[in-house]
């Protein structure tokens, strides 16, 4: 085998305050995101987007020291994996390839062109697939590849889902062990997972696999967890005026509240590192939101990190793909139930020709709106919550 690298997909998150506006900017320009029926929209509407929402990201931001602890946290993820491998007698190079943020995935992948890698594992740091996380970032990385021909000679194999791995569930029901064990009864504690929410329309029209994959995921752990212990799914993170996965985390906890739970563990469930949807919405806002509603002692399960199962599970993942047939992006397809990797392609908007004048109408009633709601600072964007 020639050299071989891992590369590591992340989301990315603003190293200070400054950075928060043009991270939105990034986020919010991807079709993955917001969908909108015309892609000359997409840039405006991202900076309108990213520029109002700004004040209110950056205050949480502020609560948690001024910016995301993520490009440190995958770094020492990348460096104990890279450590791992080579003590089992693999030397890879481990990269960084994060979506809306330094290290950006452009970035990652000239390192590997420079460094000649020709075996390429790619290893996206969620443990379940979504059409608004891995689903994003392998289609950057098959656009970059259709690009460039120097790519198209990199033997690269891609590990779309790993949300069933033995070392992923040992690590994430020993961390929940760990903390329910500090509680006075822990056979009375309530686990509370809370996964990142998407809309519903990704999982209904789309085929986004995220939410049989949480349900999944979480009813695994509570398998080799291997106690009596109730537990609770729910979803966090709401952004903007669509329904997305029910029950919201907020709701669920007033409702076991009131039904008269005293001891909560949350485990938050869609992400490997602390970020600031678990130190400051968990911590913070949830916190309060629970002990109002008479949750006594509200204990939150911490991220992996760079938890040593979890890190011994990254390996394997990466020296059984190696020997492997190898996946490609444009044959990726959920092991389950053979979902395409990218659904979302059968949910294009209309475009008849007189949709299109429609369509043109419509945008620029709407740019209106925006640019009025923008000068007032009120409007149907902040009444949805998608503006600060
Ligand atoms: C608007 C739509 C969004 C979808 C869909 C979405 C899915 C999704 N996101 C994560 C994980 C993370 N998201 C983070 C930040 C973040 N995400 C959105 C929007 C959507 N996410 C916004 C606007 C932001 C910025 C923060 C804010 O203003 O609220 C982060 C944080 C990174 C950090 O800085 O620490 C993570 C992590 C998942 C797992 C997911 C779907 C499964
Ligand atoms: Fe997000
Ligand atoms: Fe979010």
């Amino acid at each position: 085998m020639g050299r071989v690298g891992v590369l590591l997909l992340n989301l990315g998150g603003p190293d200070k305050i400054e950075d928060v506006r043009p991270f939105l900017y990034n986020l919010f320009a991807d079709p993955e995101i917001i969908r909108l029926p015309f892609p000359w929209l997409q840039s405006p509407l991202a900076w309108l987007i990213s520029t109002l929402r700004a004040k209110r990201s950056q205050e949480n931001y502020m609560q948690i020291g001024g910016g995301s602890p993520l490009r440190r946290i995958t770094e020492e993820q990348a460096q104990a994996l890279q450590d791992q491998l080579r003590q089992r007698g693999q030397d890879v190079s481990v990269y960084i390839g994060m979506r809306y943020w330094h290290p950006f995935t452009e970035e990652a992948i000239s390192r590997i062109k420079r460094d000649q890698i020709e075996k390429l594992v790619i290893l996206p740091l969620y443990p379940q697939f979504s059409i608004s996380t891995s689903g994003s970032s392998f289609r950057l990385l098959e656009q970059l590849w259709e690009q460039d021909p120097v790519l198209q000679k990199i033997d690269y194999t891609v590990i779309p889902t790993w949300y069933d791995r033995p070392g992923y569930l040992a690590a994430m029901a020993d961390l929940i062990a760990q903390e329910i064990d500090q509680f006075e009864k822990p056979e009375d504690v309530h686990v509370f997972f809370s996964a990142h929410g998407v809309p519903v329309s990704y999982v209904e029209e789309a085929g986004d696999p995220y939410q049989r994959e949480i349900e999944e995921c979480t009813s695994l752990i509570m398998k080799t967890l291997n106690r009596s212990n109730p537990y609770t799914l729910a979803y966090q993170s709401r952004v903007g005026p669509v329904e997305w996965l029910q029950p919201y985390t907020e709701e669920a906890l007033e409702e076991l509240a009131a039904e008269g739970v005293k001891n909560l563990a949350v485990v938050p469930i869609s992400f490997v590192s602390e970020h600031i949807e678990t130190l400051q919405e968990i911590d913070m806002e949830y916190r309060e939101i629970a002990e109002e509603a008479g949750i006594e002692k509200f204990g939150r399960v911490p991220a992996l990190n760079t938890h040593p199962i979890f890190i011994q599970e990254l390996a394997t993942m990466v020296t059984d793909a190696l020997n492997a047939p190898s996946v490609h992006f444009s044959e990726v397809a959920h092991p389950q139930k053979r979902v395409k990797m990218y659904p979302q392609e059968g949910w294009e908007w209309g475009m008849t020709t007189s949709a299109e004048v429609w369509n043109g109408r419509v945008a620029m009633i709407g740019l209106i709106a925006l640019a009025i709601e923008m000068l007032l600072g009120r409007g149907p964007l902040h009444a949805f919550g998608l503006l600060g």
